[in-house]
């Protein structure tokens, strides 16, 4: 496929779709690598993006990847203690980072709220670290494959429908307070951002997020289905699993596995 349409690809279950997810995921950075010399990736928190990692790490095509390659980035952070079991970045490192050899440098996590001041502190050093591996004075790497989970209500990273930090376009990182998602404080790479990747891959699961992503899918305004509005460059794959999958028009509906 050439074009950057949306293309819909449903999975039996929960398992099967981070197993297909992971695949997929470890051809693509191989392929990557071999373009770039190296490959930018943004995980997402949430149970099936933190699955598909488990996925990965338990795929038996895991070590055919350089992985000291590979740099990986935060679509958005719940601002707890570094130690947090709620930490998207230690949920990662738990189910796929700590088990690869990934240099330290390579691990770009967002600061944590026992290592800053403030969020705003928080939302200074990855505007920082975004800058610092930006090719030509841009404000941000080069992302290859953006992960995003989707929540009931069609948020995407930290970006919350009718909330302001959807319509942000002007920095690459923010600061959400009171967010409908516990924890209330949380980090978030903005909108451009996530759509200057080359692929954005959403992945989700369940039958409560049948809802919003058939609004997404169906046109609905970004600002009250934040879901409707990611899209990467090249590419926008939603992986679903059968359950998600109720309220998505057939006709968009690329396979089924
Ligand atoms: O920090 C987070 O919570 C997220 O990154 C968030 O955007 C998540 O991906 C969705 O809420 C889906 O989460 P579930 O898969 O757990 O529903």
């Amino acid at each position: 496929m050439t074009s950057n349409e949306r293309r819909v690809l449903v999975h039996p279950n929960k398992q099967a779709l981070a197993a297909s997810v992971a695949a997929r995921f470890i051809t693509k950075v191989i392929d990557v690598i071999a373009d770039f010399g190296d490959a930018h990736v943004v995980l997402t928190g949430g149970s099936i993006g933190i699955g598909t990692l488990a996925a990965v790490n338990d795929s038996p095509t895991r070590d055919t990847v350089d992985w000291s390659k590979v740099h990986f980035w935060w679509g958005d952070e719940r601002f707890v203690p570094k130690a947090d079991g709620e930490r998207n970045e230690l949920q990662a490192r738990e189910a796929l980072l700590d088990h690869l050899d990934v240099p330290a440098g390579n691990i770009h996590a967002f600061a944590a709220s026992d290592e800053v001041g403030s969020l705003e502190e928080g939302v200074a050093a990855y505007t920082a670290e975004l800058a610092r591996f930006s090719p030509d004075g841009g404000q941000w790497p080069r992302f290859d494959i953006t992960f995003l989970g989707v929540g009931p209500d069609g948020h995407i990273a930290s970006l919350f429908p009718e909330r302001e930090g959807i319509r942000v376009t002007d920095v690459p990182v923010i600061s959400v307070r009171n967010s409908p998602k516990p924890p209330p404080e949380r980090l978030s790479l903005t909108r451009p951002v996530i759509n200057s990747s080359e692929r954005v891959w959403l992945v989700l699961a369940g039958a409560d997020k049948a809802s919003a992503l058939g609004l997404a899918l169906a046109g609905a305004q970004y600002t009250d289905v934040p879901a409707a509005g990611a899209k990467g460059r090249r590419r926008t794959v939603f992986f679903i699993d059968q359950d998600a999958a109720a309220e998505v028009p057939e006709e968009l509906i690329a396979e089924t596995y």
